[in-house]
C-alpha cells in the first residue's frame, strides 16, 4: 500500500491531543494515492484524513491551506486543513509536513457517464471563478520549464521519430507561450483525474489532492481533467463524455475563441506532463513492493491519438 512513513499509534494520539477532535478511536494506512502518505482516522469527534506529504518543496504548502480555505469559503467540498487548538492547520509529524483534513463523503467513479463528466467540467469552473478575486498564485513545480528540463533524458529512450514529435509538440507551446497567447489564467487543481473526485450517485460531494495546484492557463486544467474523465474502452476520447464536460465548463464561463484554436495542444500537452510524471515515479518506485505505480504507456498512446482531434470547444453556449 501507499504508505511511505508509517505512523505509530502512540505519535497518533500526541499528535491529535492538539485538536478538538476527541480520542483516536481508529486509523487505517489508505492504500490508494501515489505521492503521499495518507491514513483514515476515526475519532470521536469525527472522521478524518491524516495527510503526510511526501513530495515536492514544502514552502508551496501554505498556499495549498489558503486555496482550501478560499475554496471552503466559497462552499465548495474540499479536504481544508483542521487548525488545530492555536490556530495551526500546516504540522509536522514523523518529519514531514502533516495535515488533518476533514474525510470527504461519496466515492470514486470508476466509469463515469455523461452526467458525472457535466458535474466535473462544472466544479472546476466554479474553482477558477472562487480563486479569481483572490491573490492566490503559484508558479507549477511541473510547469513547461520543468517539462524541457525532463524530456529529454525520458524520450530518449523511445524511437528517434518520436523523440523528435515529442520534442517538437513542447517546443511549439514553448514558442506559442513566449508570445505571450490571451489566454483566460486561473488557478488550477493540476490533477484532476476520477480518483481525486467523490460522488455521491451524480452529486460531486468532494475534490481532493490539491498538491499541484498553481497558476496556469485555466484551459490547461480543462484537457487535464477531459484525459481521465472522458476516454471510451479503448482508450480514446468519448465524443459524448467530452462534450458534457466541457458543456459544463461552458455554463460556467464561456471558451474563448483563442481557446478553440489551442484546445488540440493543450490536450497534447496535458498528456505529456504526466507521461513524464508517471515515468519519473515508475523509475523511483522500481522494485518497491506495495507502491502504487501507474502506467506511463498510457499517457504515451493517448497523445499519440490526440495527434487527431475532432471535437472542438463549445464557444456558443
Ligand atoms: N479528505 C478525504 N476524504 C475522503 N477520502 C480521502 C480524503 N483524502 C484522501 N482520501 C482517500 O485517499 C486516497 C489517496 O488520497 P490522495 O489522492 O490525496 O493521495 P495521493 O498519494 O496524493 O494520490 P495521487 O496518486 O492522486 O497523487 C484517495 O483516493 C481517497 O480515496
Ligand atoms: N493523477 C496522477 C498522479 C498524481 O499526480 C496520475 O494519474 O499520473
Amino acid at each position: 500500500m501507499s504508505v511511505f512513513t508509517p505512523v505509530s499509534r502512540e505519535q497518533l494520539d500526541a499528535f491529535l491531543d492538539g485538536f478538538e477532535v476527541g480520542r483516536l478511536i481508529d486509523v487505517q494506512g489508505i492504500e490508494g494515492g501515489s505521492e503521499n502518505s495518507n491514513f483514515f482516522v476515526s475519532c470521536t469527534g469525527g472522521e478524518f484524513v491524516l495527510t503526510l506529504v511526501e513530495r515536492g518543496d514544502p514552502q508551496g504548502l501554505p498556499f495549498i491551506v489558503e486555496l482550501l480555505d478560499c475554496l471552503h469559503r466559497a462552499e465548495l467540498s474540499v479536504p481544508y486543513a483542521v487548525t488545530d487548538r492555536q490556530g495551526v492547520a500546516l504540522h509536522q509529524l514523523n518529519g514531514k509536513p502533516a495535515m488533518l483534513q476533514p474525510r470527504l463523503a461519496g466515492r470514486h467513479v470508476e466509469r463515469p457517464d455523461a452526467a458525472h463528466c457535466e458535474a466535473v467540467g462544472r466544479w472546476l469552473a466554479q474553482m477558477h471563478a472562487a480563486t479569481a478575486a483572490s491573490s492566490l498564485e503559484r508558479t507549477s513545480e511541473r510547469g513547461l520549464a520543468w517539462m524541457q528540463d525532463q524530456l529529454p533524458r525520458l524520450s530518449a529512450r523511445q524511437s528517434a521519430d518520436l523523440e523528435s514529435l515529442l520534442q517538437a509538440l513542447l517546443d511549439r507551446i514553448v514558442a506559442w507561450r513566449q508570445q505571450s497567447p490571451d489566454l483566460p489564467r486561473a488557478v488550477l487543481h493540476a490533477d484532476l483525474f476520477r480518483d481525486n473526485v467523490m460522488f455521491d450517485g451524480h452529486h460531486l460531494s468532494g475534490v481532493i489532492d490539491f498538491y499541484n495546484a498553481a497558476s496556469g492557463w485555466a484551459l490547461y486544467d480543462v484537457a487535464i481533467a477531459v484525459n481521465d474523465w472522458c476516454l471510451d474502452g479503448a482508450g480514446a476520447l468519448e465524443p459524448r463524455l467530452t462534450r458534457n464536460l466541457l458543456a459544463g465548463y461552458a455554463s460556467q464561463r464561456r471558451f474563448t475563441p483563442a481557446e478553440q484554436e489551442c484546445w488540440p495542444d493543450m490536450l497534447r500537452l496535458a498528456a505529456l506532463r504526466f507521461w513524464l510524471s508517471r515515468h519519473i515515479a515508475a523509475d523511483q518506485h522500481a522494485g518497491q513492493p506495495g507502491v502504487l505505480v501507474k502506467d506511463p504507456e498510457h499517457f504515451l498512446q493517448l497523445l499519440l491519438r490526440h495527434q487527431q482531434v475532432d471535437i472542438g470547444l463549445p464557444l456558443a453556449l
